[in-house]
């Protein structure tokens, strides 16, 4: 399986939008003039998906406000569907497509198959679901995805005494036997590829008989903030986690709360474009910032003037001003050095920027996106190279040097960030073409058109 579009507003993750994709590719928009603008942005994946799951665990139906349609979302909406839970689109007040009304199955059910496509909070967060459900569940993906790192999860299942049979490989594809209940307990597993393997068993522990007593032994552990963000969300529903130590989780055996939530805007899918204002000149708003958020976007705000930008906040309108241009040339961007190991999501547009800047840059701490759509690490050196860069591949990062980029291909690897970063390299260098925009379906089927109204 191949298909990394979503056409909106179809309810069809296999869509036809490849049909909409330019032959040849997309030609990324130079800017020619500083920008002025002011967007709003659909929702969180992050949020999104785990509302989705825990909606589909909790003990009555759940309404999720202005969520995200996007390939990812109506990925884990199909397969919460093929586990027996009823999903409806109801209108709402978003902008962005409607409500969602999730009403759990009385009992879940299996003998169904799960297309996982290249989301990882799919792959990794549904296994423990069908796991509570009765029946088999064969867990695919896209090609790349039988190669993003599954073993937390899988072999975290296993010990827990869930009959899973991954023919000894530990990643996609694989069947959960499952057989309406998990006994739960304790548990040590090693989260260092993901800090999604944590989140996944998180979400469903409070189902588990015993509950979950869960540590990880691994040296490091990725995207803490994501991991905050399973607490926080279980927490709305009346499901205390306990973290006696670092590296330690203790989830009691009790209900899930149905609740309505209201789902905040993606705020790591900001980034490409208050990177732009950084990069074009100008400014750009965000609309809908939230006040206080558990989404990992929220460190833009300190990030960015580390580069030079200068960051205001009022009320909910978060906006990006472009640094001062100096009189000798440049774009007054600043280099960095950076430990993205919370934010890794953030690193593909933060490295593009840095690509970009007046001076070097050493951005480290991110050896897990090397996991993530795809290589992210040498994909970025290899595409930033292919223009004219000077970027130097790190085991756990990269090392960028000034370098004026000249026009090429972008190749995205069928990955979202990988295709908003080149249109971040094109606003600044003419002639880039981005191989494969409709990536970005998988969590933001509008950037082209968010991206047309930023330049318009
Ligand atoms: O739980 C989540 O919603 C996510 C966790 C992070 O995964 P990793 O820990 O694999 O980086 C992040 O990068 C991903 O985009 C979303
Ligand atoms: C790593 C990402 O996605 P996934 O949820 O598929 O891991 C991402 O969106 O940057």
């Amino acid at each position: 399986m191949q298909i990394s579009r979503y056409s909106e507003p179809e309810f069809d993750p296999y869509g036809d939008a490849r049909e909409t994709e330019p032959r040849g590719g997309w030609l990324a928009p130079t800017a020619i003039r500083p920008l002025d603008a002011a967007l709003t942005l659909p929702g969180s994946k992050s949020l999104t998906n785990r509302e989705l799951v825990l909606a589909a665990l909790a003990d009555g139906p759940s309404t999720l406000r202005a969520p995200l349609f996007s390939r990812d979302s109506e990925l884990m909406i199909e397969g919460l569907r093929a586990l027996g839970t009823t999903i409806e689109r109801i209108p709402g007040r978003g902008d962005f497509g409607g409500d969602l009304r999730v009403t759990p199955a009385d009992e879940l059910t299996g003998s169904t198959t799960i297309d996982c496509g290249l989301a990882g909070t799919v792959m990794r967060f549904l296994p423990p679901v069908a796991a509570l459900a009765l029946g088999p569940t064969t867990f695919d993906g896209d090609e790349y995805a039988r190669k993003r790192p599954m073993a937390g999860v899988v072999h975290g299942l296993q010990a827990l005494g869930v009959d899973l049979d991954d023919d000894g490989r530990g990643t996609l594809p694989f069947t959960v036997h499952g057989t309406g209940r998990v006994g739960g307990g304790p548990l040590e597993i090693d989260a260092s590829a993901s800090s999604q393997f944590v989140s996944a068993l998180l979400l469903s522990a409070a189902r588990f008989e015993r509950g979950l007593d869960l540590r990880h032994t691994g040296d490091r552990l990725p995207s803490m903030p994501h991991i905050e963000m399973t607490i926080a969300s279980l927490a709305a529903r009346g499901v205390a986690v306990a973290s006696p130590e670092r590296g330690r989780w203790v989830v009691s055996p009790g209900p899930i709360a149905a609740i309505d939530v209201d789902i905040e805007p993606d705020l790591s899918n900001a980034a490409p474009f208050l990177v732009a204002a950084i990069v074009a000149g100008g400014s750009v708003t965000i609309g809908g910032w939230p006040a206080t958020t558990t989404q990992v976007g929220a460190q833009l705000i300190e990030l960015l003037p580390r580069f030079g930008a200068s960051v205001r906040r009022d009320g909910d309108r978060l906006t990006v001003q472009a640094p001062a241009r100096p009189a000798g040339g440049g774009r007054g961007i600043r280099g960095v050095d950076l430990d993205l190991s919370e934010a890794g999501e953030l690193a593909p547009n933060l490295v593009a920027l840095a690509a970009l800047a007046d001076s070097p840059s050493t951005i480290t701490g991110i050896e897990h996106i090397r996991h993530h759509e795809t290589d992210r690490i040498a994909a970025l050196a290899t595409e930033l190279n292919g223009l004219g860069g000077r970027v130097t591949e790190l085991p756990d990062g990269l090392r960028l040097e000034p370098a004026p980029l000249h026009e090429g291909a972008w190749r995205a690897y069928a990955d979202h960030r990988m295709a908003t970063s080149g249109a971040i390299i094109g606003l600044a260098v003419p002639g880039v073409v981005v191989d494969d925009i409709g990536s970005t379906s998988k969590t933001l089927p509008q950037f082209t058109e968010l991206w047309g109204k930023l330049l318009a």
